[in-house]
C-alpha cells in the first residue's frame, strides 16, 4: 500500500489538449477532497502517435496508438492514474487496469471550421476539405459526394495552419477539444448529430487506474459523473461489439432524456456509398445491453462485402 501522502501521479500525453484534460482532472480531485496542489504530480508521456506525424494513423496502428505507452506506465506503477479522451480509447482495457471515472461530458458535436464558408451546405461544388478521420470523411462523402478530401493530421494548431495555408478550405474538429482549449471561436458552427453523428465517446474524458489501487479508486469515485458514465458505457458497448469485425467507420451517441436513454449508431462504407443506421430507446441502466443489441442489428443488416474494406 503506497504512502497516502505521496503525490498522486497523473499520466497524460503532452499536447495542449491532453494537458488541459489532466489539469481539469487534478482540479476536480483537489476540490472534491480539499487537497493542495502538491498532492498531485503531472507526468507527461510521449506516445508513438505523438512522434509519428507524417503518416495516416491507420497505417501506423490506429486506435491504441496514443494510449498504449500510457497504459504500460500505469501497469508498471510509474503513474497512478491516466487521463484519456475516451474517443481514443480501445474498448477493452489491459488486464489489471480499468476505467470507472468519467468527467462531465463536453459538447459532443463536431465543429465546422472554415474561413470562407459557414457550413457544409455552403461549401461550393468540388471544394477541398481536410480530415483524417475515417468517420468524418465517410459521413461527408455520404452527404456531399462532390467534395474532395485530403488527409489532415496533427494537433489543432497544425490543422488550423494548414487551413490558413490553403491546403483545404474547411475542416472538422471536435467542439469539446476546442472548448477545453478555449478556442470555440475558430468554429464557424457546430454540426448537429442528425447531420454528422459523433464518434463514440466524443467529448468525454475518462480516468484509468489499476484495478487493485484502493487509494486511486477512492479518490476517483468522488469525481465520477454518473450520467456521462451511463452514456459512454452504452456507446462503448456498441463499439466493442462492432470493432472486432469492422474496420469501417463507426459513429454512436447516447443521450439521456426524461429518465430514458436514446442510443443512435451508424456504420458507413469508407467512401460514404452506404450508411446503415439505427437507434434504441430504453432504461439508462440497460445501456450496455442496448449497445450490443444495436450493434447486432447493424451487423445483420450490412451486406456481406460491407466489411471487406481494409485500411490502406
Ligand atoms: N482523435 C483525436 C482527438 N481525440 C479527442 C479529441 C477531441 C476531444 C474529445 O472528443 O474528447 C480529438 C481531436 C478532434 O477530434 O478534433
Amino acid at each position: 500500500m503506497p504512502d497516502p501522502r505521496t503525490p498522486l501521479r497523473i499520466g497524460t500525453r503532452g499536447s495542449a489538449l491532453a494537458l488541459a484534460q489532466a489539469h481539469e482532472t487534478r482540479d476536480r480531485l483537489m476540490a472534491a477532497h480539499d487537497l493542495p496542489l502538491d498532492a498531485f504530480e503531472i507526468v507527461v508521456i510521449k506516445t508513438t502517435g505523438d512522434r509519428v506525424l507524417d503518416r495516416p494513423l491507420k497505417e501506423i496502428g490506429g486506435k491504441g496508438l496514443f494510449t498504449r505507452e500510457i497504459e504500460d506506465a500505469l501497469t508498471a506503477g510509474e503513474i497512478d492514474i491516466a487521463v484519456h479522451s475516451m474517443k481514443d480509447m480501445p474498448t477493452v482495457q489491459p488486464d489489471g487496469l480499468l476505467i470507472d471515472c468519467y468527467l462531465p461530458r463536453e459538447d459532443v458535436r463536431d465543429a465546422f471550421v472554415s474561413r470562407d464558408f459557414a457550413s457544409i451546405a455552403d461549401l461550393p461544388q468540388g471544394a477541398v476539405v481536410g480530415s483524417s478521420s475515417l468517420r468524418r470523411r465517410a459521413q461527408l462523402a455520404a452527404r456531399r459526394p462532390d467534395l474532395q478530401l485530403v488527409e489532415f493530421r496533427g494537433n489543432v494548431q497544425t490543422r488550423l495552419k494548414k487551413l490558413e495555408d490553403g491546403v483545404a478550405v474547411a475542416t472538422f474538429l471536435a467542439m469539446a477539444g476546442l472548448a477545453r482549449l478555449g478556442m470555440t471561436h475558430v468554429a464557424r458552427g457546430a454540426v448537429e448529430p442528425d447531420d454528422m453523428l459523433p464518434a463514440v465517446a466524443q467529448g468525454c474524458i475518462g480516468v484509468e487506474r489499476r484495478a487493485l489501487d484502493d487509494r486511486a479508486a477512492a479518490l476517483l469515485a468522488a469525481i465520477n459523473h454518473a450520467p456521462s458514465a451511463l452514456r459512454v458505457e452504452a456507446e462503448r458497448a456498441f463499439l466493442r461489439r462492432l470493432d472486432g469485425s469492422c474496420q469501417t467507420p463507426i459513429a454512436g451517441l447516447a443521450e439521456l432524456f426524461e429518465g430514458g436513454l436514446r442510443l443512435r449508431g451508424e456504420i458507413l462504407r469508407p467512401d460514404g456509398g452506404e450508411v446503415i443506421a439505427a437507434e434504441r430507446f430504453g432504461n439508462p441502466a440497460d445501456g450496455p445491453a442496448m449497445g450490443e443489441d444495436l450493434a447486432s442489428e447493424l451487423l445483420s443488416r450490412a451486406p456481406s462485402d460491407f466489411f471487406d474494406w481494409k485500411p490502406a
